[in-house]
């Protein structure tokens, strides 16, 4: 009888979730910047072996806080994990365990689904704290796996490790699949990736992306996209067109050449820029935008 789950990806802001992802799944599924918080929405990968198939649920990095943003996004963790069968929970062990980490051990604590722990980013020297922290933390949870989701180290004991722990039962999805994102969705994640990496110390987080138009051109199998990057304020629209436009040509051209690798047809982006004050404070968008 093979395995099947959901898998619910939980951890601090940076622990490596989505790199993980990404590993586990072998494909370039949610994007990864060295920005904490780039995870916004839920993103599913999913591995099918021989064995049986586990789909992963990313979930933005659980943060401590009453600001509205962060609130929808602590809701939408508490959410992922209500819709799995299995818990994943990354630790960054070059980041010492404050206060934030505890609150997410003491929620997980209260799992009824399993959880296995891992200690991420073993490749890089880590930060003391953790013993202690495990000596109260551990015993409740599921053994602790030393990995590195950017090198690959531990990452076979890793899916040994779910596998083992998952449930029986059929495949939920088609074996050749491995994601279940719609195509503007993942298009509208490149370029925010791109413009996320490119404005790092301006605007990280007061931007988005929105693909305004998709057509499909059969004769000449043409893809045409159009997308705009939403920013907060007017006078940040310049910081992320940049001087002579040349920003906004490179992130439009490291973007297309990204989006073409997914798609069969050859990529035409149209990118521009435009603002909409104080989108973050809106429910409405925020709904849309964190699903
Ligand atoms: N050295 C090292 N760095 C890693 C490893 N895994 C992830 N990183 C880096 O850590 C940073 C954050 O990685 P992400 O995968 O985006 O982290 P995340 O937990 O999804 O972050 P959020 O989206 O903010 O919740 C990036 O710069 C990664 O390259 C690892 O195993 N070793």
């Amino acid at each position: 009888m093979s395995k099947s789950a959901f898998v619910a990806i939980v951890g601090r802001p940076s622990a490596g979730k989505s790199t993980l992802l990404n590993t586990l799944c072998g494909e370039k599924i949610s994007i990864v910047t060295p920005l904490p918080q780039t995870t916004r929405n839920k993103v599913r990968g999913i591995l099918t072996e021989s064995r049986g198939q586990l789909v992963f649920v990313d979930t933005p990095g659980f943060h401590d806080s009453q600001r509205k943003f962060n609130l929808h996004m602590r809701d939408l963790v508490s959410g992922a994990l209500e819709e799995t069968d299995m818990v994943l929970y990354v630790i960054d062990a070059t980041r010492s365990p404050g206060q934030e980490e505890q609150a997410l051990a003491q929620l997980l604590t209260q799992e009824d689904h399993p959880v296995i722990t891992v200690l991420n980013k073993s490749d890089a020297p880590p930060a003391p704290g953790w013993e202690d922290f495990f000596a109260t933390f551990r015993d409740s949870n599921a053994p602790g796996l030393s990995i590195s989701a950017a090198t690959g180290q531990g990452i076979e004991a890793l899916k040994d490790l779910l596998f083992e722990s998952a449930p029986e039962g059929d495949p939920m999805y088609p074996e050749e699949y491995y994601t279940d994102q719609d195509p503007s969705f993942r298009i509208s994640e490149i370029i925010r990736e791109q413009a996320m990496l490119r404005n790092r110390d301006e605007i990280p987080h007061s931007l988005y992306v929105e693909v305004a138009d998709l057509e499909e051109d059969p004769d000449t199998n043409l893809l045409w996209i159009r997308a705009f990057i939403v920013v907060e304020r007017e006078s940040q629209k310049g910081i992320v067109v940049g001087k002579g436009g040349t920003q906004i040509k490179a992130i439009r051209q490291t973007a297309q050449k990204e989006i073409a690798r997914l798609f069969p047809q050859k990529i035409h982006l149209d990118l521009r820029v435009k603002a909409s004050p104080k989108w973050r404070n809106k429910d409405a968008l925020l709904r849309r935008l964190i699903r």
